[in-house]
């Protein structure tokens, strides 16, 4: 049975004062049941100062969507809750149902800032109903655990209060409070998989043995704690083999067994480029990074990052543009904008030490050092210098940082060609350099 109490002591655990909420709300018994329940607290909890907001998300599936909408606006007027709707179009050539829910999520999505608070009225049904959704696309213990009740979002948070209440409790509280709401005739429909499953799987098991549903709950949880707990081992691997967490060792994970070398890069990856791998992604990565010839090269792009092996270390580097197409006349004091919003230079000069330095003006991890190699005249910019090379060895910067270095011509045409050293501060030395250095 839900209880207010309970809706009231979750909300406080998981929202802080203050917080800007979005409602997602359908019209349905169990987001009907949600906004009656958040219109108590705010009302209870002026203190609070939350700012919510009911959002319908119109698909235009349905003849009666219109109707929907009007009635989710009627049922917040009658409450404290602001309310917006928003329409989305989708294709209905693919998969209908994925392709709704992605698009809803985004719409939600827009009305948030990060920070935020996403809230769904998803309840324990819906959670024994992923666990099918989960078996058929051949999940591991992460996805078998479910819908979580409080997990953050690309933007913001997500938070399901309702989750560990079955469908009868969500009932019975509309009926104690005489709520009403909208029936969707689509959910009657079993081509839909959520349906085919909720309608005809479900209540099968459940007449058979009629603990289904609470013991797929139970081991949906211990699903749960097993991947936390493995995170939690794997994760103190990843900093016993690696340098602050960042860069992992080659030849310890080459120790590994293969079950732990998989997961320990699936955690890494994630943690460093917030996106999990998929496993052929990793093998990918095992067979051209780990058990690869030590002078390889490799790049596995992964969203905006790449996987690159420097040295027997594995790292993660931002999936940087290459600059070696960009030049520029330089002048003394004069800010130069670098393309792809990297930053603006202003080169001092150092009359003193005769090297001219660029301050770091760049976000870390990035450092620029200027040099001006007196001496070598790249003629189109694209040759790396046998003198520059050894310049870049002797600071133990990675090979391909060294291809992607933009060249900006100093003085007039004549004049040197000037390297501007764009690179990942790999070995934390300090990387400003004279030119006798590189005249040697
Ligand atoms: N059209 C909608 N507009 C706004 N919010 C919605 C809409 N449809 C669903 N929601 C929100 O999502 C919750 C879950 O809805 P429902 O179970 O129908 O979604 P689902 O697609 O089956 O679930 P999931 O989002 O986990 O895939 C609802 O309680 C509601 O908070």
């Amino acid at each position: 049975m839900i209880t207010y109490e309970d809706f009231e002591s979750l909300t406080k655990k998981h929202i802080p004062h203050n917080a800007s909420v979005v409602l997602g709300f359908s019209g349905g018994v169990d987001s009907c049941v949600l906004v009656t329940l958040f219109d108590n607290f705010v009302k209870k909890n002026k203190k609070f100062n939350l700012t919510v907001k009911a959002v319908y998300i119109d698909h235009g599936l349905s003849k009666k969507s219109v109707q929907w909408e009007k009635f989710c606006y009627n049922f917040c007027k009658t409450k404290n809750i602001t309310f917006y709707s928003k329409k989305i179009l989708l294709n209905k050539e693919s998969n209908i149902e994925a392709n709704a829910r992605h698009k809803r999520y985004e719409a939600l999505q827009s009305f948030m800032n990060d920070g935020d608070y996403l809230v769904t009225g998803h309840h324990a049904n819906d959670q024994v109903e992923t666990l099918f959704l989960s078996l058929k696309r051949a999940s591991g213990p992460r996805g078998l655990s479910g819908m979580s009740i409080f997990n953050k979002r690309d933007v913001g948070y997500h938070f399901r209060p309702l989750l560990k209440y079955p469908k009868d409790a969500i009932l019975e509280f509309a009926q104690t409070y005489n709520l009403k709401w909208v029936e969707d005739e689509s959910n009657e429909s079993v081509k839909f998989d959520r349906n085919f499953i909720r309608k005809d799987i479900v209540p099968r098991l459940s007449e058979r043995w009629s603990n289904f549903q609470s013991s797929a709950l139970i081991s949906m949880k211990l699903c749960s704690k097993q991947d936390s707990l493995l995170q939690e081992l794997v994760e103190e691997k990843i900093n016993f083999i690696s340098n602050s967490g960042k860069a992992l060792s080659i030849e310890k994970l080459k120790n590994m067994s293969e079950e732990l070398l998989l997961y320990t890069l699936k955690i890494w990856v994630k943690k460093l480029s917030n996106i999990t791998p998929s496993s052929k992604g990793l093998n990918t990565i095992i067979k051209d990074f780990i058990f690869s010839k030590h002078d390889s090269n490799p790049i596995y792009k992964i969203g905006d990052y790449q996987v690159r092996k420097f040295q027997f270390f594995l790292y993660i580097i931002p999936d940087y543009k290459d600059l070696t197409y960009f030049s520029t006349a330089l002048k003394i004091n004069e800010k130069i904008h670098l393309p792809h919003n990297y930053g603006q230079i202003t080169i001092i000069s150092n009359p003193k030490k005769n090297i001219l330095r660029f301050p770091d003006k760049l976000e870390y991890p990035l450092r620029i050092t200027f040099c001006p190699p007196k001496g070598l005249i790249y003629p189109n910019g694209k040759t790396v210098g046998k003198k520059f090379k050894k310049w870049a060895q002797e600071y133990n910067i990675p090979s391909w940082e060294r291809k992607r270095l933009p060249f900006l011509y100093y003085g007039n045409s004549l004049a040197a060609i000037v390297g501007l050293f764009v690179c990942t501060n790999f070995s934390g030395q300090d990387l400003s350099i004279d030119h006798q250095r590189l005249d040697k």
